[in-house]
């Protein structure tokens, strides 16, 4: 099933294109990984997704809906459909991985139980405990998020973004400022979480061996527009050349 279905987005910063007629989907289940050198419009590309940027043209929806012709909460309720998370992690590192996570289930609370972590409800705290079980970190839920490993701290992002009830999952460069070893233990979550909750996941990499690996699908941009779209054992040295060429970094 499609999740997300990308139509002719377009994007150009002070005259200069950076996303040009970028067609794509994500399918609900499948881990895809966007590649391409410095430049090339993956960042802008997600962000266009998730509505942080606004593009030119073109048409982005997530489960079926326009985000572009939606306003006011149908458009807050369309949008958190999709949860992004970012190689800087954005939590409250004074806050606990517990609370951090609960935050992301904050769009389905109102009233004085959305105002601290004070009040959130004992439901709230159970579904962020069970999305912390889920991605391995029960153990830590009262740590102060400050306190954890990088690779810890992507994984209760990613826990939020499951307190979300997000079907849709964005992720900016997850584990460029991780170890190996996190970067492959976060790269496996990803996988998993697609193959097993249906989740549709599209990941921004740097590391071609990671999407070859993980990834089900892989795209490739070059100067803003897609050269390939297909398996990862279509990622073939050519492709990489192509994609990676010196003169593949947008001026
Ligand atoms: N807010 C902005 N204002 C002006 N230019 C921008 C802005 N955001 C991105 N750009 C430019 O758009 C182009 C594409 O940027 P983008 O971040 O999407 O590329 P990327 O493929 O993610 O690159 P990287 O791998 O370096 O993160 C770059 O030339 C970048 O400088």
């Amino acid at each position: 099933m499609t999740a997300v279905q990308v139509d002719g987005l377009t994007k150009a910063y002070a005259g200069t294109t950076v996303l040009d007629g970028v067609d794509f989907t994500v399918q609900a289940g499948e881990l895809l990984a966007f590649l391409g050198a410095n430049g090339s419009g993956k960042s802008t590309t997600l962000k266009c997704v998730i509505g942080l940027t606004r593009p030119d043209a073109g048409t982005v929806r997530v489960q079926g809906k326009d985000l572009g012709t939606l306003q006011g909460r149908a458009q807050i309720l369309a949008r958190s459909q999709a949860a992004m998370v970012f190689q800087k992690i954005q939590l409250v590192p004074r806050r606990t991985a517990l609370d951090n996570v609960c935050s992301g289930g904050l769009l389905r609370v109102r009233g004085l139980a959305s105002a601290s972590p004070a009040f959130f409800a004992k439901e709230l705290k159970e579904e962020a405990m069970a999305c912390l079980d889920r991605v391995g970190l029960a153990g830590i839920a009262l740590e102060r998020t400050g306190k954890l490993s990088g690779g810890q701290q992507q994984r209760v992002a990613i826990a939020r973004a499951l307190c979300q009830r997000a079907s849709v999952l964005l992720a900016d460069e997850p584990v460029s400022a991780l170890d190996p070893h996190a970067a492959e233990q976060v790269m496996a979550l990803l996988a998993e979480l697609a193959h097993t909750e249906n989740l549709a996941v599209a990941a921004v990499l740097h590391q071609p061996d990671l999407a070859i690996r993980y990834a089900d699908r892989a795209i490739g941009l070059l100067k803003g527009k897609i050269v390939f779209d297909g398996g990862p054992a279509g990622l073939t040295d050519d492709v990489l050349d192509t994609l990676y060429a010196p003169d593949s970094v947008a001026a």
